[in-house]
């Protein structure tokens, strides 16, 4: 059996982090593990609290996994501060670690910030280049590009930046855009888009570490990178399509949308 790592946070709602992260995997038929970097006290409506895990923690269940059972492939979602930033680089670095996607969670849907102002200069540094691809939605590739994007014109020239400077692929995903839920893969100057349908459904909490977990656990599977991301779009517009609607504010996904029909 394939083996994903997610090095995440938790969500208590179940809809983002490592909650989300998990069950992507049960659906691929991948084996699960996780490290986790900060409990989040959430739910649809927002975040309440954050209660990050010590560096030595983290890097203590890094070695428990990596000297176990290796995994094939690392998701990388909420790290909330720079010493936790460099323990895990410290870590994947001294294990080899492959097929890392990396996906820089700085803000949740709701508005709320999930990464500390000294992470910022950490996560660009240590952590985007050991990636084998990042995964920005608009607003975090704002950040990282240092340019305002409104079109998919736009999204080319920032995945450009990002991917320059990270040395490494970029998938800006465009779902914040209106009307649009095409993603850019950017590697090596050559620009791939991927291209779906935009499903009218406002419960998208979690789509973006649904997406990140989703690839890994094709890269995992032995998929290229292109094919990783196609397939994983496809999982992320079935569950979209689903319709599950949970909590008082923007729901979470059916992962299970494949499994019972
Ligand atoms: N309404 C939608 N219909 C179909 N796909 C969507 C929709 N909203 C987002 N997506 C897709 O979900 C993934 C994550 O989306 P995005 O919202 O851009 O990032 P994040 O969840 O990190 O904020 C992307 O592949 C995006 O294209
Ligand atoms: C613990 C935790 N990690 C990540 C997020 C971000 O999730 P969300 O706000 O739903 O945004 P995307 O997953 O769609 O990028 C979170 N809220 N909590």
């Amino acid at each position: 059996m394939k083996t994903v790592l997610t090095i995440a946070g938790s969500d208590s709602s179940g809809g983002a982090g490592i909650q989300a992260d998990l069950k992507t995997m049960m659906a691929h038929e991948v084996y699960g593990m996780s490290v986790i970097t900060a409990l989040t006290a959430q739910n649809t409506l927002g975040v309440a609290g954050i209660m990050d895990a010590t560096p030595e923690f983290v890097a203590q269940q890094l070695d428990c996994v990596f000297t176990d059972i290796r995994p094939d492939a690392v998701k990388i979602g909420m790290v909330s501060n720079a010493d936790i930033i460099r323990v895990i680089a410290e870590k994947l670095n001294e294990y080899k670690a492959v097929n890392i996607v990396v996906d820089p969670v700085m803000v949740a849907t709701s508005g709320s910030s999930l990464l500390n102002d000294d992470a910022g200069t950490a996560l660009k540094t240590l952590l985007l280049p050991l990636a084998d691809v990042i995964t920005p939605n608009v607003p975090e590739a704002e950040v990282l590009s240092g340019m305002a994007i409104h079109t998919k014109a736009h999204m080319l020239q920032a995945a450009a930046i990002i991917a320059q400077a990270a040395n490494t692929s970029v998938l800006l995903k465009g779902g914040h855009l209106e009307d649009s839920a095409d993603d850019l893969l950017y590697t090596d100057g050559v620009a791939h888009w991927f291209e779906a349908e935009r499903i009218a459904n406002p419960n998208t909490h979690g789509t973006g570490c649904t997406l990140s977990s989703a690839i890994a656990s094709n890269l995992a599977l032995g998929h290229s990178m292109e094919r990783s991301i196609q397939n994983a779009k496809a999982y992320i517009t079935g569950a979209l399509r689903d319709g599950l609607d949970l909590g008082k504010g923007k729901g979470p996904l059916n992962h299970a949308y494949r499994l019972w029909r």
